[in-house]
């Protein structure tokens, strides 16, 4: 095993995975933590520790990202790659600032880079400024996230509330010149105290020069575009030719990003789906209830969709109703509802959202999972290894084209 990768929640886990398997290596992804023992392991050459630690308290996610860095060092591993959300979904109280300085500390190193860029999702830095597509991450949907609302694209500033070190920037042009100027910028910023180094960088291009240039860093964080630009050396990807488990998918969706709420109405259109309704049905155990009725009449004979995703306004009406609560309540049903889907027989599940995916896989006590083709960029199926054999397509909230939802239900495994 050569690289040891920690993502801080499940989806983000899958596309990192992606990004491993496109640049050589050989990934396996283990949910909750760090595996009793190496079973499950078979091949991998990179380890992606999948953790659901972006919105819990910082003392929590920083305790679950050091046991998996030590289980790392156990296993010989030099190097950890900290994946984030590629629109740096954290608060001012971390986690992503707390993480990392714990592996760094942990590592016994004194600096990192920060790079969320993931050019292939519209992803750029420039200027230590978050741009998702054309606009700043602040005037982006991310700004109505339901839990990581993002107002602020300045990162060197987001950042700067999250850590008591100091945060400095490596700007565009120092990264256009070259990797041995973006290494000679990182010392002079580490010799000057900075821990933090925010690099710009718009195309792979400039990924590539900074990989080049953080050889030597036993850290690096960012999303899943750095890591897409870790050469492994050619080694050919496995697990990619199993054919999918078949039968009629079910299709659950939590996530509220924009993406996502259009690829809701696209499969409302083409199968029978089901709302998840707090004005509909106030009492969350009655909703759970309802819902779970309604899989049970009609799976089975098609693909179905259940939902809770809803835009701004419809979550605010629904927040009279469930408070605080709201993010919680929905995680629940969801995952109870995947586990009676795949009690009944369902083998292949379509889930949407980060956190929802967190909550379905340890709903269902997935412990590990092979990574298959690509059903969309940075989208990935997933084979349990445990029985029941079940193909796991985990979608990133802002990721898919129009159609996956429905694509996925009908697919045969996504491009190698
Ligand atoms: N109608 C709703 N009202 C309030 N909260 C909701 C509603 N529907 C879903 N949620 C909550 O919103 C959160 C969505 O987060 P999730 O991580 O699943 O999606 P995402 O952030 O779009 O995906 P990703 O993390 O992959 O980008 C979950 O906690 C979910 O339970
Ligand atoms: O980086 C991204 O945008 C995604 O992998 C993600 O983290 C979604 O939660």
């Amino acid at each position: 095993m050569v690289l040891g990768c920690i993502a801080d929640d499940y989806t983000g886990a899958t596309d990192v995975a992606c990004a491993l398997r496109r640049a050589g290596y050989r990934p396996a992804i283990f949910f909750g933590g760090p595996p009793a023992g190496t079973e499950g392991l078979g091949d991998a050459d990179a380890v992606v520790i999948a953790l659901k630690i972006r919105t819990v308290p910082a003392e929590r996610a920083v305790a679950q990202a050091a046991e998996a860095a030590e289980w790392f060092a156990g296993h010989g591993v030099r190097r950890v790659y900290y994946k984030y959300c590629s629109t740096f979904d954290s608060t001012d109280e971390g986690n992503i600032g707390p993480v990392t300085d714990a592996l760094v500390d942990g590592a016994g190193a004194d600096v990192t880079i920060v790079c969320p860029a993931s050019p292939e999702h519209g992803r750029t830095v420039y200027g230590g400024h978050l741009f998702v597509h054309d606009v700043l991450l602040s005037e982006s949907s991310m700004r109505h996230h339901p839990l990581t609302p993002m107002t602020d694209a300045n990162l060197v500033r987001v950042l700067g509330r999250q850590t008591p070190h100091r945060v400095g920037l490596v700007p565009h042009a120092v990264v256009r010149s070259g990797p041995d100027a973006v290494r000679a910028r990182i010392e002079a910023l580490a010799a000057d105290g900075v821990r933090h180094v925010v690099t710009d960088a718009i195309d792979d291009g400039d990924l590539a020069v900074l990989v080049a240039a953080t050889a030597s860093l036993p850290v690096l964080t960012g999303a899943a575009g750095l890591a897409s630009a870790l050469g492994a050396g050619g080694t050919a990807p496995t697990a990619t030719a199993r054919a999918l488990p078949t039968g009629p998918a079910v299709v659950l969706a939590g996530s509220c990003s924009q993406t996502t709420l259009e690829q809701v109405v696209h499969a409302r259109e083409r199968m029978p789906s089901y709302r998840l309704d707090p004005l509909a049905t106030p009492d969350p155990a009655d909703m759970r209830d309802r819902a779970l009725a309604w899989l049970a009449d009609h799976q089975g004979r098609g693909p179905v969709l259940v939902y809770s995703s809803a835009s701004p306004e419809e979550r605010r009406a629904a927040a009279h109703v469930l408070g605080a609560r709201a993010p919680e309540v929905f995680e629940e049903i969801l995952g109870a509802l995947a586990l009676q889907a795949r009690d009944d027989g369902a083998r292949r599940l379509v889930i949407a959202g980060g956190e929802t995916s967190g909550t379905v896989i340890a709903s269902l006590g997935v412990g590990s999972v092979l990574v298959a083709g690509e059903e969309d960029a940075g989208v990935p199926w997933c084979l349990t290894t445990d029985a029941p054999e079940t193909a796991l397509l985990l979608k990133s909230g802002n990721f898919g084209g129009r159609d996956l939802l429905v694509r996925a239900t009908t697919s045969m495994g996504g491009t190698a």
